[in-house]
């Protein structure tokens, strides 16, 4: 977006105070003040008026400079007069007066081309009255957790727990971008998981399928049983946490299939959705800021496995401690860290000291 006029539109006023002519107060001091007549007020939103010549006129912060005056004096060097008005300090040309296109000038660009619309961009669009721009949809993910342990909170029975899985990745898409339209719990049966995921894509508005739950080994394996013969990939990545994943397409809509324990679920999340999501919309910075960071203490990298560890970070001092043990069912652990240190597979013992890349999980 290029600026369809200067902003300011017009010269306005930086203070609340007097509009002069520099040249009237060019020798006011507190000893020595200047005395002049005070014109019609100037309040905000008035039509830009005129300077008598000899006279200054009260005028408010915003309101337009008139023509002839070239600076304004702030009311604290002044009696506060409104018939006439003691000046006790000189104010150079220019002084307080914020001049049309100081902010932006006529054609400039604004805006480039796929950026984010925040408060601060939604504000200047509106400043220059740019009631509608071309903007990308946000993806709009549909998130399923899957699992018969999966219980309504808030009384979970004997052997069962509570969804965290569904409410940790519809904030991980709200948070990236996207709109989690719906939050869908199934039990572990493949009929009603493929009904319920059918009957979801027939409704055409979904971008993303995210599933977490059954994609391993086990006997009841909801979604790998479900969607493996769909065509969706399953694989086992060396990586911990989440190691099974898949991914493919269900009647062409793209689906993730992460691992069900919630650490693993997140960080499969942070490693694999969230910056392809944030690149298939366009957006500039897909990636989390990584940084150079030292560790705290000692870590053993794995065997044959990348590693993300949860940690935090101290951006003042540069260091960044491992937080919580590095198994994938300690998301209370997660909930504290705001961090994940990225350790490559077969790497050297690290020592307190060493450098490690950091994932900043607090990067927008
Ligand atoms: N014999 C093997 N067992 C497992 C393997 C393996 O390779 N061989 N892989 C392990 C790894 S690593 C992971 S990760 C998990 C992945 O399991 P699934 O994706 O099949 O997930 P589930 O079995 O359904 O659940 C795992 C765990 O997470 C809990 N969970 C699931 N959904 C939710 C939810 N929405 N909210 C909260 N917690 C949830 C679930 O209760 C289990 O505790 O498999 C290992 N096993
Ligand atoms: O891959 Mo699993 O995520 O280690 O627990």
């Amino acid at each position: 977006m290029t600026a369809p006029e200067p902003l300011p539109a017009f010269d306005n006023s930086g203070m609340d105070g007097y509009a002069v002519r520099a040249v009237d107060v060019a020798t006011a001091t507190a000893d020595s003040p200047v005395r002049l007549s005070v014109g019609e007020d100037i309040p905000a939103g008035a039509p830009v008026g005129e300077l008598a010549p000899g006279t200054v006129r009260r005028i408010m912060t915003g309101a337009a400079v008139p023509r002839g005056a070239d600076a304004v004096v702030e009311v604290e060097v002044t009696d506060g007069g409104t018939e006439t008005v003691e000046i006790r300090a000189a104010r150079p040309t220019g002084s307080f007066v914020r001049t049309a296109g100081s902010d932006v000038a006529q054609g400039q660009e604004v805006l480039p081309a796929g950026v984010t619309l925040g408060p601060a961009q939604l504000g200047v669009l509106a400043a220059f009255g740019v009631r509608e721009v071309v903007v990308r949809r946000r993806p709009r993910v549909l998130v399923v957790s899957t699992g018969s342990e999966l219980a309504e909170d808030p009384a979970p029975g004997s052997g069962q727990i509570r969804d965290a899985n569904g409410v940790l990745l519809a904030a991980a898409v709200e948070e990236a971008g996207g709109v989690a339209v719906r939050k869908l719990w199934v039990e572990d049966d493949v009929p009603t998981f493929l009904a319920l995921l059918d009957g979801e894509l027939a409704a055409g508005d979904i971008d993303l399928v995210i599933t977490s739950g059954g994609v391993s080994a086990g006997a009841y394996e909801v979604v790998k049983d479900g969607l493996g013969p769909r065509g969706v990939e399953f694989v086992k990545v060396a990586m911990q946490p989440g190691m099974p994943q898949g991914s493919g397409l269900v009647d062409n809509t793209p689906v993730v299939c992460l691992p069900g324990n919630p650490v693993s679920a997140l960080t499969s999340w942070e490693v694999f959705v969230r910056p392809a999501l944030r690149r298939a919309f366009g957006h500039p910075r897909p990636q989390r800021t990584v940084v150079r960071a030292t560790l705290t203490e000692p870590l053993q990298p794995l065997r044959g496995k990348r590693q993300l560890r949860r940690a935090r970070l101290d951006r003042t001092t540069g260091t960044v401690a491992p937080w919580g043990p590095p198994g994938s069912g300690f998301l209370g652990w997660f909930a504290g860290a705001d961090a994940l240190i990225d350790l490559p597979a077969d790497g050297a013992p690290l020592a307190a000291g060493d450098a490690v890349e950091v994932w900043d999980l607090t990067s927008g």
